[in-house]
């Protein structure tokens, strides 16, 4: 099948049914041999998703009326998306997309002259979308206006950073092998890379790469990671002997960093509502060589799964927005929706409340998320504070992040990080 007609379904799987595009994509990929058609998909699904409002807009801008089949819709955008952003040659653009139709062939008149069209009047109707600020940024007008409301002066670098690819960043195990030392047997393997240094742990690859094809993914040397997403642990300062509560855990990358950066601790449980994604964390955890007490389990009622025993450390992973992650997985955009806000604030409040009291007098808690929206971060903390007399604010003095008044927030694109958010709370 046409790669441009096997990257409509795919797209349509998330525009129509609401699937992720990395469950959707997955599927799709599997079926195809050639690495370059592979690749070719995923560049297409990607591109769409990053830019979808603004693809869509100039649809808009060519259609009398709104196109109702989302295949045929998905393929008009596929078309565009090569047209505007890809390098196909234009003519090449236009009858492999066409062609891609299959058997919808009352479609095939109107996709060619769309793109056709485009080509004639695509000043006019890209100076029309630039005036347009959902289409300008590709973002939903919802999205804008609470990211502009959180971050007034930063809005317009989150906007442009959410439409980048994100570096490749890779978290050493330094339970094996030292940073410097992985570096050189990354620069051995002439692959370019960068030591990031926010972070213990991290180092930045210059390109992206297959994680098979650097050294040492099998013997655990490295895992894939972002910056901002390594500094849980080094916050979290776990000590040797303690017993530490890693709350909404899998896939397990920050229970395997917590592990790898501390592996004296008297017990580590891991835990998580979600069976499927559970099963990450012990594929995760054995190539890894390290241990963990997993538990699957709601978070939210300890009186389910809590031992009684008192955690000296206990790091809070929260649900959230993911908006800070939205230029790895494009498709938040079209995803969530602006009642899910108001959704994840409750829940990250009911976990918060209900894992405090596992704390020990003296302990730390970290409550993290990958949001940039107030709402779910600073304020969630002050909220916290102010109904827990025996929480004080253990505050974060590092280079990185934005100073907040409880807390520290990651701007997306900051260092090259994801957007993140951290707050750090001792028991008194
Ligand atoms: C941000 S992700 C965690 C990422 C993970 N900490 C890591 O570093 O790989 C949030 C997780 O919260 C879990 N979750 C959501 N509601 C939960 C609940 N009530 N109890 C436990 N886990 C929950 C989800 O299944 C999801 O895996």
């Amino acid at each position: 099948m046409s790669t441009r007609r096997i990257a409509a379904q795919v797209l349509s799987r998330v525009l129509d049914d609401g699937q992720s595009l990395t469950t959707a994509l997955d599927s799709a990929l599997a079926k195809l041999e050639s690495a370059k058609e592979r690749a070719f998909v995923q560049a297409l699904c990607y591109g769409v998703c990053r830019y979808f409002y603004r693809l869509d807009f100039i649809l808009s801008q060519l259609l009398d009326k709104p196109l109702k089949d989302t295949d045929i819709k998905a393929l008009a955008l596929v078309g565009l998306y090569q047209l505007i952003f890809m390098r196909v040659k234009p003519h090449a653009a236009i009858s492999e997309t066409v062609s891609a139709v299959g058997k919808k062939t009352w479609a095939k008149g109107l996709i060619n002259a769309l793109l056709r069209n485009y080509l004639r009047l695509q000043d006019k109707l890209d100076a029309k979308a630039e005036k347009n600020l959902s289409a300008a940024t590709s973002h939903p007008d919802w999205l804008l206006e609470q990211i502009t409301h959180s971050w007034p002066e930063h809005a317009p670098q989150i906007f442009a950073e959410n439409n980048l690819q994100a570096p490749m960043s890779l978290r050493v195990n330094l339970s094996k092998i030292s940073r410097d030392d992985y570096l050189q047997q990354l620069n051995l393997h002439t692959i370019s890379a960068t030591i990031a240094t926010q972070c213990l742990s991290a180092i930045t690859l210059d390109k992206p790469a297959a994680v098979e094809l650097l050294p040492g993914f099998a013997e655990g040397w490295f895992s894939v990671q972002d910056c901002a997403a390594q500094l849980a642990a080094e916050l979290l300062d776990v000590q040797a002997g303690d017993r530490v509560l890693d709350v909404c855990a899998a896939p397990g990358g920050k229970t395997a960093h917590i592990l790898e950066t501390q592996p004296d601790v008297k017990e580590l449980v891991a835990i998580d509502i979600d069976a499927t994604r559970m099963r990450r964390v012990s594929d995760n955890l054995q190539r890894l060589q390290c241990q963990a007490t997993q538990i699957i389990a709601d978070a939210t009622r300890p009186q389910d799964w809590w031992d009684k025993i008192l955690f000296e450390r206990i790091l809070l992973d929260a649900p959230c927005s993911a908006l800070g992650v939205i230029r790895r997985h494009p498709d938040i955009k079209l995803l969530r929706r602006p009642d899910d806000i108001a959704a994840l604030q409750a829940l990250q409040q009911a976990l918060l409340q209900a894992i405090w009291p596992l704390l020990a007098q003296g302990g730390t808690l970290v409550y993290a998320t990958c949001s940039v929206l107030k709402q779910e971060n600073e304020q969630q903390a002050a909220a916290f504070l102010a109904t827990h007399p025996d929480a004080i604010e253990w505050p974060i003095t590092s280079a990185w992040g934005v100073t907040r008044p409880v807390g520290k927030q990651i701007i997306t694109g900051d260092l090259g990080m994801d957007g993140f958010y951290y707050a750090r709370f001792k028991k008194q």
